[in-house]
């Protein structure tokens, strides 16, 4: 069953241009210029219930445009949107009950409060039934090991702590479709892991549809069956994770530290980073990616090793010049 209907979607905002100073400003009041900038181009998109969908692209892609119409926060320019049923820009509160969404720069916590009193707060809010306010808080306070933090004011918490926070008080009242937006920015590798391990968990025991956006392939492998990449308002791929990663994926990112002064030659296939006598990083094709790092630990006192995934740009780039398709084999 589809859960989200997308066709033709485009949003084209609309910026007011007002020359510099206090004449331009004058001058601006009475001859009101505009340019447009297409941020989401004649988008099609179907999704199932109980996905885990990742959407991608570089920076100014489109990306929290396509979440913003989806959650009705602003109008499409045109074409058709059907989320659950609903036009979310109808803001209907029957609709809003039925998903949430969780943006990593944005906050919707209350700073002064705590996360105890927060959730209380959305559950008069969203009007969740005790009994199933009381399931809910048993279950996340468990899987997000988050009790130590109920009763301490949400301003002390780190990033990371304030994340599994965000996503208790998104999820209190069982949204069909959960919408996150960056939810792993800023955080460091062992949170992003926490909060990865945490969406895989409520995808697979709540059977809850997520869409996410993130610049971290690492979240979109480990996480998404699916993934759409969006480069310049449209939608360049649609499909599979795995062919993805096999098709447009060519390269990893290593970062060797050592215990003693090193001076390694790489082969002229691999690309430096940086180099210092403890440190170097580089990028090289991933199937020799095995190998390299064996004949790190043969040869050399190494201290740490840390294998990337390929940066998300040169991923975009090598998918549009192979031109937009869908990839379901
Ligand atoms: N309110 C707005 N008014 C005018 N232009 C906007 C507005 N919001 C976004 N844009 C422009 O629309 C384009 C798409 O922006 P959007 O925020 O959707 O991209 P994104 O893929 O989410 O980027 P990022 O990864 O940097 O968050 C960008 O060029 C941006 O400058």
């Amino acid at each position: 069953m589809n859960i989200i209907e997308i066709k033709q979607l485009t949003k084209i905002y609309k910026l007011f241009e007002k020359e510099a100073g206090f004449r331009g400003s004058l001058k601006s009041l009475f001859n009101r210029k505009y340019t447009e900038k297409k941020a989401v181009s004649e988008f099609d998109l179907t999704v199932e219930k109980g996905e885990f969908i990742g959407l991608i692209g570089r920076n100014g892609a489109g990306k929290t445009t396509l979440i913003k119409m989806l959650t009705g926060i602003i109008a499409p320019s045109s074409g058709n949107l059907s989320v659950l049923g609903y036009s979310p820009n109808k803001l209907e509160n029957e609709f809003k009950k039925r998903y949430a969404v969780v943006m990593g720069q944005k906050s919707q916590l209350f700073f002064e409060l705590t996360p105890a009193d927060t959730f209380i707060l959305f559950k008069e809010l969203y009007d969740i039934p005790d009994e199933e306010y009381r399931k809910n808080i048993e279950y996340f306070t468990e899987l997000f090991d988050a009790a130590k933090y109920m009763n301490v004011q949400v301003r002390t918490l780190s990033l990371g702590e304030r994340m599994k926070m965000e996503l208790i008080t998104a999820l209190l009242h069982n949204p069909e479709i959960l919408f996150l937006d960056e939810p792993t920015i800023g955080l460091d590798a062992v949170a992003q892991k926490q909060i990865r391990y945490f969406l895989k968990e409520i995808n697979r025991t709540k059977g809850t549809t997520i869409i996410l956006t993130s610049h971290y392939m690492e979240d979109i492998k480990s996480l998404c069956k699916r993934c759409v990449v969006i480069e310049n308002s449209r939608k360049i791929y649609d499909g599979k994770t795995d062919i993805l990663f096999e098709k447009f994926q060519l390269y990893k990112k290593i970062t060797v530290s050592f215990e003693e002064e090193t001076d390694v030659k790489l082969p002229e296939d691999f690309e430096i980073l940086e180099k210092t006598p403890y440190k170097m990083s580089f990028i090289m094709p991933k199937e020799k990616a095995r190998g390299i790092i064996k004949e790190f630990f043969e040869n050399y006192k190494v201290k740490d090793i840390a294998i990337e995934e390929e940066d998300i740009g040169n991923v975009v780039e090598r998918i549009y010049k192979e031109g937009s398709g869908s990839y379901y084999e």
